[in-house]
């Protein structure tokens, strides 16, 4: 089976073009061919297939390494459109793609015929506790919600880019203990669906930054829909302006969210290499 390696920002995928390859057990492949170890290595598997609704263009899935299909990844739909554009599968620069969170569309920033960033229409963020969704509230916000973590209690505030996101603010993001607390809020019993956990330091109103641990992935380098989903939550809580720089280690995304409409994402995306997986 052939696959592309791809990543946004350091958050990397096997991408797999479902055109071609007939994918019997993706859930099993996921956690296969994500192995760092005993296969390619990647946080995540991506399929391009085509959609099954008219008003798509095509249908993107994407697979966690623990084999989790999760609603949506922003750092992939990028990867998404700029691998259909350099193997001319599409003329569109921008692109509707369907996803377990809806239509999602990235447009193609092209400069000499490359694709140099792409942005991302990312839709509406989920506000309500049922969005998210968490048990112990009933909100149409969850803002400054308590959470008690053993013996500990965070403040978080919570936002659904398709996918759960429960973001925390603290003084100094890189030195937080994000691989201890992470899993525990990741697998917290209020958490139905688990959760994405991001762990936010406000450095000024248009610029915060943020560490991740991804549902069914760990601590990634990047995590798009955990950006928008932090940059929202800046905003609800009146910490941020509306256009934010989200500093990540694997580099930056700039989101912007204007209340009551879509939040947009701006991003690089790259190809590494093709391979040919044998197993
Ligand atoms: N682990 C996430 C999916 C990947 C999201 C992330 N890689 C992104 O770029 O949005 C989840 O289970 O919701």
């Amino acid at each position: 089976m052939e696959f592309t390696k791809m990543h946004g920002l350091g958050n990397d995928f096997v991408m797999v073009n479902g055109f071609n390859e007939d994918i019997a057990d993706p859930n099993q492949l996921a956690e296969a061919i994500c192995d760092r170890h005993f296969g390619v290595g990647a946080d995540g598997l991506v399929l391009i297939l085509p959609s099954k609704q008219e008003e798509a263009d095509f249908r993107m899935r994407i697979f966690n390494p623990d084999g989790s299909e999760p609603e949506m990844c922003g750092n992939a739909i990028r990867c998404f459109g700029k691998y259909l554009y350099d193997r001319d599968l599409t003329e569109k620069t921008k692109i509707r793609v369907e996803t377990l969170a809806g239509i999602i569309v990235p447009e193609l920033i092209i400069e000499k015929d490359q694709v140099e960033a792409v942005q991302v229409d990312m839709g509406q963020p989920g506000l309500g506790s049922t969005d998210i969704p968490i048990t112990g509230v009933n909100k149409d916000k969850v803002i400054k919600e308590k959470l008690e973590v053993e013996n500990e209690e965070y403040e978080i505030t919570a936002v659904s880019m398709g996918n759960p996101h429960t973001v925390i603010f603290v003084d100094d993001a890189d030195d937080f203990p994000v691989t201890e607390v992470g899993p525990k809020i990741e697998e917290h019993p209020r958490f139905p669906e688990k959760t994405n956990v991001e762990f936010i330091e406000v450095m000024n109103r248009s610029e915060i930054k943020m560490r991740v641990w991804e549902r069914g992935a760990g601590v990634t380098l990047a995590c798009g829909t955990g950006a928008c989903g932090s940059t929202v939550a800046s905003i609800l809580n009146d910490y941020t302006n509306q256009k934010v720089e989200v500093h990540l280690l694997g580099g930056d995304l700039t989101i912007e969210w204007t209340e009551d409409s879509h939040v947009y994402m701006t991003g690089p995306a790259e190809e590494v290499f093709v391979g040919e997986w044998i197993k």
